[in-house]
């Protein structure tokens, strides 16, 4: 059985820079067009194939989503390996296992997220936990050291990665921890994920907030996303990609903008003293903006009313930041506030642009820029629908590590049209997931399935690539 990797080289649509990775085709615009990868054009374009195996790989595995910001691990732990099996286990994997579990923190910033594990999920031909991990990107040379440490690079083993880290560092895997870096593209990931949602009729995954200004009259609508095309996706991580998305298996980078969820992060971080991503959304829920910001009634005394602009709209981000005065008088809390609607406001604004000039009225925000954070998804929902006179809808996606389960080929899921055996908190793992699983993949064998603990297990089943 011959499986096929969907390798980078077939997956044009990498951003601009002239050093990306991925050879890409414009449409004369400036925009880039990406089909997502089939196997059938990598095998026209001799891309490698996954080496076959009626066997599942070997353990440990592994998933991983080496993002700009964020580093997402997951972890597969069988727990029904036989007395056999155990023994016949290197004492690397034992050790391996047992630090991963007997820790909840590593090092000084890597975290297990305890609370997302996964029981009773079915992986290959084994059931067992999955276990999520994360540290910050900026953080790999101490764990490839804490790898080595750990003998990972007695192994010899392969690992699926997504994320821009998987090319950038693929050779320091080879050579500090002797691990092949299998890489399939982020962007293609994300993409069939949500075209799983049409396939599968998934009519409660997406959503909108109406009244989204409102504290009382707020409310969580579902979208009817039965026929999506076309439809935007802006994605924000560290950075934004906005793709647009004109039909199955056909997607454009049309845009994407510096100013992102690291922005938003590093400017906190700058401005406040704040730590981490957390802190500085609890300091902005707690901020008020006017104390930094120039509103259009600090300009106009009120609104603009020829051109409809009220006067408590922001006309200046920071605008207020020029005056010693109101220096000496802003607090933290004020700062990260600005500081989100900011970002959020910028992106809102180029996706609107975007949605206009593409014709579109279907724009769908994901990304971990909106994970804990309401502030920014009730802004952008006001924004599109305020400065669009109410023609586009922002959308929001219940659950994203389904839609990237399901985004790496992983076809025919139970789960994802069950929410209820969604995990929805893990959010901002579905890369790697959907990574770990491309290793799993054997053609028609069932593969993987997830249940809650003491429920059923629900299978997945993955399909011979098409
Ligand atoms: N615990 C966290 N640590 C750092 N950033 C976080 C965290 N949770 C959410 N974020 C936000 O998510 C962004 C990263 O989003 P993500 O989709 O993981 O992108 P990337 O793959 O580029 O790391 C950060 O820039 C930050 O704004
Ligand atoms: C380069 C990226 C695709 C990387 O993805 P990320 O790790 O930020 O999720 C993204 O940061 C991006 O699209 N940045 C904006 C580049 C631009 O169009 O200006």
């Amino acid at each position: 059985m011959c499986l096929i990797m969907p390798v980078e080289e077939t997956s044009p649509q990498a951003a601009s820079p002239p050093s990306g990775p991925s050879k890409a085709a414009t449409n004369g615009h400036g925009s880039v067009i990406a089909p997502v990868a089939h196997k059938a054009s990598m095998e026209q374009n001799g891309i490698a194939s996954h080496p076959s195996h009626d066997a599942p790989p070997s353990m440990p595995w592994f998933g991983m989503d080496i993002g700009g910001t964020l580093t997402k691990l997951v972890y597969f732990e069988p727990t029904d390996l036989s007395e056999a099996e155990e023994e016949s286990e290197v004492e690397t994997i034992k050790n391996i296992r047992k630090y991963l579990k007997s820790n909840s923190a590593y090092g000084e910033t890597g975290h297990r997220d305890a609370h997302l594990q996964m029981e009773n999920v079915r992986v290959g031909n084994h059931t067992g936990t999955l276990h999520f991990i994360r540290f910050p990107t900026s953080e790999m040379p101490n764990f490839l050291e804490l790898s080595k440490s750990k003998g990972m690079a007695t192994l010899a083993s392969t690992i699926c990665a997504t994320g821009g880290g998987a090319y950038k560092f693929e050779e320091d895997f080879q050579r500090e921890v002797n691990l092949t870096l299998h890489k399939f593209d982020e962007l293609d990931c994300l993409i069939r994920g949500i075209e799983y949602i049409e396939d599968n009729n998934m009519d409660r995954e997406c959503y909108y907030f109406l009244n989204p200004r409102s504290e009382d009259l707020c409310e969580k609508v579902t979208f009817d996303f039965s026929d999506p095309y076309p439809f935007l996706v802006v994605n924000i991580g560290s950075g934004v990609s906005i793709l647009a998305v004109d039909g199955p298996d056909n997607y454009r980078r049309v845009s994407g903008t510096s100013l992102g969820g690291g922005t938003f992060l590093g400017l906190s971080c700058l401005l406040t003293g704040c730590k981490t991503f957390e802190e500085a959304i609890e300091l902005a829920a707690q901020g008020n903006n006017e104390n930094v910001d120039k509103l259009v009634r600090d300009i106009y005394g009120g609104d603009y009313q020829r051109f409809g602009l009220g006067g408590d709209i922001v006309a200046s981000s920071f605008g207020q930041m020029n005056s010693a005065e109101k220096r000496a008088k802003v607090s933290r809390e004020d700062l990260a506030c600005a500081t989100l609607i900011t970002i959020t406001n910028n992106i809102g604004s180029i996706a609107r642009m975007v949605a206009a000039n593409e014709k579109i009225e279907k724009v769908l925000f994901v990304g971990n820029f909106l994970r804990v954070n309401p502030i920014s998804m009730k802004l952008l929902s006001h924004a599109m629908e305020f400065w669009s006179g109410g023609q586009l809808k922002a959308i929001f996606l219940e659950h994203e590590v389904c839609l990237g389960v399901v985004g790496t080929d992983i076809e025919g899921t139970v789960v994802s049209k069950n929410s209820s055996t969604c995990n929805s908190k893990v959010r901002g793992y579905f890369g790697a997931v959907g990574s770990m699983l491309e290793l799993m993949r054997t053609g028609e064998l069932p593969s993987c399935s997830v249940g809650q603990e003491g429920s059923q297990v629900q299978q997945l089943t993955v399909p011979r690539p098409a």
